[in-house]
């Protein structure tokens, strides 16, 4: 083996594909609800609903069958350019967990890990978790001192990831243009995942009054909103819409829902079909699945409206690529000035904001 860690010529010598996990049947579906919201003031009833849509795919979240694609598709690409370094998988809720990876890499000599974090964005769920995360899969294996878990950049706005989703997005508006509905009657809603407003943020509130996770979004949004547009050679509108909001209700989240979009768009008249664009995730899990392709469908077809939904950057080479393109950043430490980044906010740095950070504190306050 080459890659024994003293004749290693990076500064990592492993990969961790660090993700959320899910459960793998119906006898995992509450273990892992729980794993989720440890301590974390989601009422029961939620959890109740949200195990109903696990139960519904019989007990099985598509997010671990995403990662051992995305692991595979890694290995690919980081093969095909002559990078040899291992991938690991480890997840924050399920099986294999980063404890076990973590165990597994050091077994094999492995202890400079770079973490590869299945969310864009920044906020407490997407970073500073992680990061707790990794720092107990260490200390719970004794290697604090002897091994250690960096991360790549926020990625939500490197072309790898922004690109599947222009296409996609594009190819959308396309089919629907060609089936007679005018562009300025297209609503693009771009959708990420709701967050407490608090933590929002706490994402950064240099970065305004919902912090660089709002923020990030919009920049994101304009860019695609941009090549859309010049694709369509015309006008398309959008908005930036919340989904999979929970927490107790007298908690303020970030809105609109996008189910209350999809009904106001209705009673407005203005539009005649939705393109959603799940530009919040990096695949299609279970809250694409459910909260989109069920939930949001349904109320497009309620309020009369041509529905179309975009994939997430998934497998895509494109992203697949681009991740690998983080990884070689952080190995041959590439200079700021040279590191792709489509937005102003860009290139984003290596090492998570305060905000996102000390957001775990502002994140539990706002859930209680
Ligand atoms: C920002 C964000 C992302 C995107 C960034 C990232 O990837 O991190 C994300 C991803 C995901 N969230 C997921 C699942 C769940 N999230 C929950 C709960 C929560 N998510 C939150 C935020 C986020 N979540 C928050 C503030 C809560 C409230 C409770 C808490 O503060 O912890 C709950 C509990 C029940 C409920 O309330 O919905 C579940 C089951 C899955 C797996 C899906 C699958 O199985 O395919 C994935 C990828
Ligand atoms: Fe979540």
């Amino acid at each position: 083996m080459t890659d024994h860690v003293s004749d290693h010529p990076y500064p990592f010598d492993a990969i961790l594909l660090s993700s959320f996990g899910g459960p793998e049947g119906q006898d995992d579906v509450i273990p892992f609800l729980r794993n989720v919201t440890a301590g974390r003031g989601v009422p029961d009833e939620r959890l109740e609903e949200v195990a109903h849509h696990y139960r519904h795919f019989g007990g099985v979240s598509p997010i671990n069958a995403q990662n051992r694609a995305l692991k595979a598709a890694l290995e690919g690409e980081l093969s095909k350019r002559g990078i040899a370094l291992p991938v690991y998988w480890g997840n924050r809720n399920w099986a294999p967990y980063f404890k076990d990876a973590v165990a597994e890499a050091a077994a094999n000599g492995h202890t400079r890990l770079l973490g590869l974090v299945t969310s864009a964005y920044t906020s407490y769920s997407g970073v500073g978790q992680y990061r707790e995360d990794f720092e107990k899969a260490l200390a719970d294996n004794g290697l604090t001192e002897t091994a250690s878990v960096d991360r790549i950049r926020e990625y939500f706005d490197h072309p790898g990831f922004v690109t599947p989703l222009i296409e996609g997005t594009q190819a959308a508006v396309k089919r629907l243009t060609d089936a007679g509905h005018a562009a300025p009657r297209i609503e693009i809603l771009f959708s990420t995942h709701s967050i407490p407003t608090a933590a929002a943020k706490a994402s950064g509130p240099e970065f305004g009054e919902h912090g660089a996770y709002e923020a990030q979004h919009l920049a994101v949004a304009e860019v695609i909103s941009k090549a859309v547009n010049e694709a369509a050679g015309a006008e398309v509108p959008w908005k930036l819409v919340y989904q999979s909001r929970s927490g107790d209700p007298r908690v303020p989240w970030l809105e609109p829902d996008i189910n209350d979009v999809i009904a106001d768009l209705h009673d407005e008249g203005t539009a005649s079909a939705v393109v959603v664009v799940p530009f919040g995730f990096v695949s299609d899990h279970m809250e694409v699945l459910w909260d989109l392709d069920n939930e949001a469908k349904e109320s497009a077809a309620e309020a009369g409206l041509a529905f179309e939904r975009v994939p997430t950057s998934g497998v895509h080479p494109a992203f697949v690529a681009g991740l690998v393109d983080l990884i070689v950043e952080r190995l041959e430490n590439t200079p700021v000035e040279q590191r792709p980044h489509l937005t102003a906010l860009g290139p984003w740095p290596d090492h998570e904001t305060v905000g996102a950070y000390i957001a775990r504190e502002t994140a539990e306050a706002a859930a209680r």
